[in-house]
């Protein structure tokens, strides 16, 4: 089912939550609502299921205003971040709990209802638990259950409010991959809540990045990843380097350094440019070209990968990402001066707004 978000507003007193946000979600697509704490992903989420009423605007439901329909009606599966699994019932229990308490016209016969369980126990590949209570499970199988039982009334919107936000951070690894192949199995259009810009980015078909209420950008992760709309999106989504300075002839103008920028830029007094951290190239202090002095002040080892925290003459920090093998060809070492040089830079004006 297509959900249809138009010019949705709401108010909780004076406080501003979701500002005139809209989104268009095809059926079957996987969709993350990515941002920070506070910017209004969970109060969209509980729109959409109907737990909440809106200012304005409208949810569309297969082209048709959801508005006057009832949470019932509306055909949505919860899973929120808190397993609420019912510690009486036994797992199967808790499964076909949805399915036996549909009122007696559209309740399945009983023994449609253990074909139906057992069949969702198989696809979050949890069989073997149907027995125990949900004290005997550990918090990644709680929330397989909690999918399965979200899903044994075959709602039409699967949504899900940080389902792994309570998880250790392999295990949120683990079920992050797992949802996503279940995504492909069965296809229910799904709204992921998320503020991890990784578990977005990973997970999702399409990213919503929000921001106070607003919507910032809306794209694949590779598209909001490559090609940030906005300075809140640039910094959001990863770690970022930032440089002020004033575009001219294009090149950005750091203190007395130019840095080449690519594409078009109009000469401005104020912009900002953005650098993650891996799209640097390091290099000895007196090599030939143009590029920003620093210090290295720390290397630490994460893997393969060197991350290297450098200081720049005005005592700015950065922090650049290179294989620790490049580095030992280098032959660069803590306190050893450098030239740092982008590879590539987005730049803004500075008068857009920044991640808060
Ligand atoms: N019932 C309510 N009454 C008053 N303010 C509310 C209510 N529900 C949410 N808010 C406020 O609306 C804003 C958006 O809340 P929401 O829960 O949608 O944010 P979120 O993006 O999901 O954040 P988080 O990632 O922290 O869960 C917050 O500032 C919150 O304090």
């Amino acid at each position: 089912m297509s959900i249809a978000v138009r010019n949705i507003s709401k108010h909780f007193g004076a406080f501003h939550a979701l500002d005139n946000v809209s989104i268009d979600i095809p059926s079957g697509e996987l969709v993350a609502l990515l941002g920070p704490s506070g910017c209004g992903k969970t109060t969209l989420l509980r729109i959409i299921a109907g737990l909440e009423s809106v200012d304005q605007g409208q949810i569309l439901l297969e082209g048709d205003d959801a508005s006057d329909r009832h949470v019932r009606e509306r055909e949505v599966g919860f899973v929120f971040q808190h397993y609420a699994l019912f510690r009486h019932m036994t797992v199967f229990d808790n499964v076909a709990f949805g399915l036996r308490v549909k009122p007696r016209k559209f309740r399945p016969s009983e023994a449609e209802i253990r074909k139906r369980v057992t069949r969702l126990l198989e696809l979050v590949q949890l069989g073997w638990l149907a027995d125990r209570f949900p004290s005997q499970l550990s918090g990644g199988q709680r929330q397989r259950i909690a999918l399965a039982r979200a899903l044994a009334v075959e709602p039409k919107v699967l949504l899900l409010d940080e389902p792994f936000g309570a998880l250790d951070a392999k295990v949120r690894k683990e079920l992050r991959r797992w949802l996503r192949q279940l995504h492909d199995e069965i296809h229910v259009t799904s709204v992921f809540v998320t503020h991890d810009q990784e578990e977005a980015l990973e997970v999702s078909d399409r990213v919503v990045l929000m921001n106070k209420g607003q919507v910032e950008q809306i794209g694949a992760p590779h598209e909001v990843y490559d090609h940030p709309a906005t300075p809140f999106v640039a910094s959001f989504l990863g770690s970022v380097n930032l440089f002020h300075g004033r575009v001219e002839d294009g090149h950005l103008h750091v203190g007395e350094h130019a840095l080449q920028v690519g594409g078009e830029h109009d000469a401005t007094d104020a912009a900002i440019g953005f650098v993650r951290p891996h799209e640097f190239d390091l290099l000895p202090a007196n090599a030939p070209g143009s590029g920003l002095p620093a210090r290295i002040q720390r290397v630490i080892a994460i893997g393969p990968l060197a991350q290297v925290e450098l200081t720049r003459h005005n005592g700015e920090l950065l922090e650049v990402s290179i294989l620790r093998d490049s580095l030992a060809v280098l032959g660069l070492r803590e306190g050893d001066e450098v030239s740092v040089r982008p590879r590539h830079i987005r730049v803004f004006n500075n008068n857009e707004k920044l991640a808060a």
